[in-house]
């Protein structure tokens, strides 16, 4: 009954988008490119491809807050209106993909403004999850929790080496909502999700390959975006319609399950962050994240002393 409803409003909403004239896609053709609200979400469309390059832009890492989700998820409204024939999500930083959820929208949040952050999310992960258009990721920096789940919910992701990514959530005394086990467990075999998913496991770039985590490797951005513009073009043979209803009926027990559920997940959020152990991990982490940056020259000198003595003893 349900399945059969969830398929009746998928194709309705596809047809929909279908029936979409290219007027609306020209306006989009024409300009380019697109830019949000303060420019946390650039958006470029390929003329010839038709490909909407979709970059996360919030120096320094990209964490995920209430504004940058609000720009995406309007994004991701605007691709499926305009009928987008695929998309490409990346960053605009060269190390970071992104550093997950903004940890300052979860320590010590102010509770209006969360609830607006948890919809938020979840309105992201449905829109992204769920799209009637084809998505890779090209993932050019780290990619630790929310930014492991959005790569994740792409069909496809090429990264660059020597990168690291997964769900960490349990390294930071937090558990990882179901739904983002979920993504896992579509994306790696089971027993390997239960593992990296109890050990918080981060993974550099090769092993992410070896498991299936990722994709392909690739040598640079620019690489990254070519390598997914080929996966994209492979769906051009396929009727889109049949596509994307593949694509949604496959992925749709892990939607409805949201979808049924959202004020429940937005109630045991809440009862998580308000867990005094919660804050206490959350403000531990803060700190250590804080020190880590103030150490950083520190450590480059050090790196760059070292350097000096290895060359020094070598000519010696
Ligand atoms: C039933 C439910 C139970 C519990 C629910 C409760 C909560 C669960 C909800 C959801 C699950 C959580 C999902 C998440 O996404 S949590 C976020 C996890 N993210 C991380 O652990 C990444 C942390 N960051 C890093 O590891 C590094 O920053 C990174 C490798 C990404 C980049 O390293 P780099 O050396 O390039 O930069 P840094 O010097 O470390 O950072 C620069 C700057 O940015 C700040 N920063 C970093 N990450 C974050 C972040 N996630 N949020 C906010 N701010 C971040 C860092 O502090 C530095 O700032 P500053 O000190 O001002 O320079």
């Amino acid at each position: 009954m349900l399945s059969s409803k969830f398929i009746h409003a998928f194709t309705r909403q596809i047809y929909h988008t279908n029936l979409i004239t290219s007027a609306t896609f020209n306006v989009i053709k024409k300009h380019n490119s697109t830019h949000t609200k303060n420019d946390l979400v650039l958006v470029d469309v390929n003329d010839k491809t038709g490909f909407s390059i979709v970059t996360l832009n919030r120096p320094p890492v990209n964490s995920l807050n209430l504004e940058l989700l609000s720009a995406f998820s309007s994004v991701l409204d605007d691709l499926h209106k305009n009928n987008s024939r695929g998309m490409i999500l990346t960053s605009s930083s060269s190390t970071v993909f992104s550093a997950g959820l903004d940890i300052n929208e979860l320590y010590k949040p102010d509770m209006d403004r969360v609830r607006k952050f948890w919809t938020s999310l979840q309105d992201c992960w449905i829109k992204l999850y769920g799209s009637s258009f084809p998505t890779a990721a090209a993932i050019n920096g780290h990619a630790p929790a929310g930014g492991c789940l959005f790569a994740m919910c792409c069909e496809y992701r090429v990264m660059l080496p020597k990168y690291t990514i997964g769900l960490n959530e349990t390294q930071l005394g937090i558990v990882a909502p179901t739904w983002f086990m979920a993504t896992m467990k579509n994306t790696i075999p089971l027993r390997q999700a239960e593992l990296a998913l109890t050990l918080g496991k981060m993974f550099k770039t090769d092993d992410a390959l070896k498991l299936g985590l990722i994709d392909e490797i690739a040598e640079n951005k620019e690489d990254a975006i070519h390598k997914c513009e080929i996966f994209l073009k492979k769906y051009q043979k396929i009727p889109q319609t049949a596509r994307a209803l593949t694509k949604q009926s496959y992925r749709k027990n892990d939607i409805m399950e949201l979808e049924n559920n959202r004020e429940a997940d937005l109630q045991l959020f809440f009862l998580a962050i308000s867990d005094p152990r919660v804050q206490s991990s959350l403000g531990k982490y803060v700190a250590f994240l804080k020190l880590k940056s103030r150490m950083k020259p520190i450590l480059e000198a050090v790196k760059f002393l070292k350097g000096i003595f290895k060359s020094k003893k070598k000519k010696n």
